[in-house]
């Protein structure tokens, strides 16, 4: 059985609803405009999340798009892949999401724009540097994608 963690957060706007499991069915979580977005296409816009947490020790936070976010808003997470670190733990660091529009659009607050979900850092790396790597060679990148 999975742990338990449990996670200060701060909710920056009462119009939006407070975070929870949708329906059992991941374990990730999604989270909500905290205002209303218009978008012409092309445009970027950072998209106020509305929370800001003080993660557990060891852990940090993943935001990524949801599967529907493209489907129905025309917007693409311009990070692609949002990292937030375990020191942005202050009451000002509110959680945003970047975005542009593909298309005109608008973003209504409590719409579900994104997810997710914490995981603990990897351990520290140490470099080690080499003329050859003793690993099995797969023939470089695209080697095997001829068939
Ligand atoms: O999608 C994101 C990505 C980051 N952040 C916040 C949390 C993160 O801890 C902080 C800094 O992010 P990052 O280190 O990826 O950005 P940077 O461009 O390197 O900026 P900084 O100089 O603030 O580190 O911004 C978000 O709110 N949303």
């Amino acid at each position: 059985m999975k742990h338990t963690e449990k996670i200060q957060i701060k909710y920056f706007s009462d119009k939006i609803e407070r975070l929870r499991y949708i329906d059992g069915k991941s374990d990730w979580i999604d989270l909500r405009a905290a205002e209303d977005v218009v978008l012409k296409a092309g445009e970027y816009k950072l998209i106020p999340l509305g929370i800001a947490m003080k993660l557990p020790k060891g852990y940090e936070a993943h935001v990524v798009p949801r599967s529907s976010t493209f489907k129905n808003f025309g917007v693409i997470q311009t990070n692609h892949y949002g990292v937030i670190d375990e020191s942005y733990c202050g009451d000002n660091d509110q959680w945003f999401v970047p975005v542009m529009a593909m298309r005109d659009t608008e973003i209504h607050v409590n719409d579900r724009i994104c997810q997710f979900r914490i995981m603990e850092h990897q351990p520290v790396i140490e470099f080690e540097e080499t003329d050859q790597l003793d690993g099995t060679d797969r023939g470089g990148f695209g080697s095997t994608g001829k068939a």
